[in-house]
């Protein structure tokens, strides 16, 4: 049996435990607060997070990091994006030699633009090869509920990407390998902007021509902008790109499309920051993607209209116009 520790007890770090743990890991989970900690030890349940889901009675949980990490061959991480250097300030120097360091977060660093896995690499001080990174469509409630999905498992070492597959191998949960961490990467972070703009147009009230014309065009500018970061091109067209794209985009479980929602019905950044309660890493990361765009010298119009809409208030009917008017080209 592994010995797996689970670093972040929201809605996608408890489900990753529940799925270690039914794959025969012996999982210890940190959560920050003790109450939530207490909660899952002694009831098994993460009220706050996942309502209503029975966890494994032998899922650990403590507020104490160092507990948590001692001993564990596989440590993932559920973080939110923009908080994860800071958290892996206090953590690194407890994590074992050899542990795979598992990304689960979606998105993109402000300030330095970094994906997920380069902030793990560079603030934790270890090998690229000891960083794996699991994504694809995988809405936490609905994996939790134990529907069947598949996800990608990706990372530089193929011995430890076959070891995090088997870790989390389950009649309900299929993982495929892949060695694109970049393409995997971008799939997930650009692809909750688009789940932005999509709630926004359901919002307004448009309907499927609009939705499968932004899940395409929202497709075409995440893989020029992955392309241009050295990713591969399929990896876009698989799950961890269009996969997770319609997965996010479609669900009204969807942290992000939900918050687009609220933006689309006239919401401010504020307000519906408010009504949030789950973290919605596309807010963020749309100023991070846009800046990698710009620097890559890569067009991404659907994220530069989601950003102005974020932070810039602009009204999205005027953003929808400009989408719209843009100047003609071939597909
Ligand atoms: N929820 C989902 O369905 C999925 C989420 N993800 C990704 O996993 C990552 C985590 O998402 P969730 O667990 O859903 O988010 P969440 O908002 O439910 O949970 C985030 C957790 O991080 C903890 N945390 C630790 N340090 C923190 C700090 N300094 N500031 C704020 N919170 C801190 C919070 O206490 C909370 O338990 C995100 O990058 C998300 O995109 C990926 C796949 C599925
Ligand atoms: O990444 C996800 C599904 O794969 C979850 O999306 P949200 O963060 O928008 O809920």
């Amino acid at each position: 049996m592994k010995r797996a520790a689970v670093l972040g007890a929201g809605a996608w770090g408890t489900a990753f435990a529940k799925v270690l743990a039914e794959a025969g890991s012996e999982v210890t989970m940190w959560a920050r607060r003790e109450s939530v900690a207490a909660e899952i030890r002694d009831r098994h349940v993460n009220e706050s997070a996942l309502p209503a889901v029975k966890l494994p009675a032998g899922i650990g949980a403590t507020s104490d990091l160092a507990a948590a990490v001692a001993g564990a061959d596989l440590i993932a991480i559920a973080v939110p994006s923009q908080t994860l250097r800071g958290n892996l300030a206090e953590w690194a120097g407890h994590f074992p030699a050899d542990a795979t360091l598992v990304s689960l977060m979606k998105g993109i660093e402000l300030g330095t633009t970094k994906r997920m896995s380069q902030v793990i690499v560079e603030t934790a001080r270890v090998d690229p090869d000891r960083v794996v990174v699991v994504s694809g469509p995988n809405l936490a409630p609905e994996l939790a509920a134990e529907q069947p999905a598949a996800t990608v498992v990706a990372g530089t070492d193929v011995r430890r990407c076959r070891a995090v597959q088997q870790a989390i191998a389950l009649p309900y949960l299929r993982p495929y390998t892949s060695e694109d961490v970049t393409g995997c990467e971008m799939g997930g972070a650009v692809k909750n902007v688009i789940a932005l703009a999509y709630g926004i147009t359901v919002a307004m009230g448009m309907g499927d021509n609009t939705r499968a014309s932004l899940i395409t065009r929202g497709l075409a500018e995440t893989a020029r902008l992955g392309v241009a970061l050295g990713a591969d091109p399929l990896t876009f067209a698989g799950l961890a790109g269009l996969g997770d794209l319609v997965a996010t985009c479609s669900s009204p479980l969807s942290r992000n499309r939900t918050f687009g929602e609220q933006l689309g019905r006239g919401k401010t950044l504020e307000e519906a920051q408010k009504a949030a309660r789950q973290t919605a890493e596309g807010v963020k990361s749309c100023l991070a993607i846009r800046d990698l765009a710009r620097t890559a010298g890569v067009e991404m119009p659907i994220t530069e209209q989601v950003e102005r809409v974020c932070h810039e208030g602009a009204d999205p009917r005027v953003a929808v116009k400009m989408l719209m008017g843009r100047e003609m080209k071939p597909e």
